[in-house]
């Protein structure tokens, strides 16, 4: 069984996909850092991020691989975790104009459905274009001041630069970014992190089937 959480940036996403899957005890996948990934490669190759072509040679040439554990998905870059190199305002800027290519997008979907199931997958497009089949669908939503707030405890940054910034990566990630026609959406604004999870646990089953 897959179970997909979509959703903006900041709402809640990785947190609750991360209690989701332990109460299921199953691993989680968050979709959003291979693209950071593939953005850190190409800052660090100084390629054009919009150059689609040089990026995927990069990726094959240094492939990158998602290390899904409970307590958090690790990035690793041949034998270097880089996972803590991928959340900054920084790789914020750049990942979506490299999620934007389509051959990019195709390189991250293609690293998704290798994975075995049970899972749950996390990120903007899981449960349209990545696992449409999946039985169980939730989409995340909050105001992006709310979402701000949120990320301004993890970040140095003033509220309203962070909330302009949700706004614009919002406009800019909009294409891949619609709930499925039959995702659950919950507005996570007037509810506790332990709240939106109870909330999509009560409607999956107790035990999730391996297939
Ligand atoms: N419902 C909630 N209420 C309060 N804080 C939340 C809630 N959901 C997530 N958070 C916190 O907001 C921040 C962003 O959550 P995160 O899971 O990183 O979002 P996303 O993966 O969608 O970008 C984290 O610090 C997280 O602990
Ligand atoms: N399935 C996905 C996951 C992420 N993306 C894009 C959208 C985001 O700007 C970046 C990074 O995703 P990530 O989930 O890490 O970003 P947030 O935590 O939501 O801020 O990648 C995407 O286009 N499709």
């Amino acid at each position: 069984m897959i179970v997909t959480i979509d959703g903006v940036a900041a709402s809640g996403k990785s947190s609750v996909a991360s209690g989701v899957a332990r109460a299921l005890q199953v691993p989680y996948i968050s979709s959003g850092l291979l693209y950071r990934g593939a953005t850190l490669l190409g800052l660090q190759a100084g390629l054009d991020l919009h150059d689609a072509r040089a990026l995927l040679v990069t990726l094959q040439a240094q492939p990158l691989r998602l290390e899904p554990l409970a307590e958090g998905n690790r990035v690793w870059h041949a034998e270097q975790d880089v996972t803590e190199q991928l959340h900054s305002t920084r790789m914020d800027r750049g990942v979506s104009v490299v999620a934007a290519l389509p051959e990019v997008r195709a390189w991250v979907d293609a690293q998704l459905r290798a994975l075995e199931a049970p899972f749950v997958a996390e990120g903007r497009d899981m449960g349209t274009n990545v696992f449409p089949q999946a039985p169980a669908k939730f989409y995340l939503t909050a105001s992006p001041r709310i979402r701000a707030e949120r990320r301004a405890r993890e970040r140095p940054e003033d509220v309203p630069a962070i909330e302009a910034a949700l706004i614009l990566r919002d406009q800019l990630d909009a294409a891949q970014s619609a709930p499925a026609t039959d995702a659950v959406v919950i507005d996570t604004g007037p509810l506790t992190l332990e709240g939106v999870i109870e909330a999509i646990l009560a409607h999956l089953p107790a035990r999730v089937p391996s297939a």
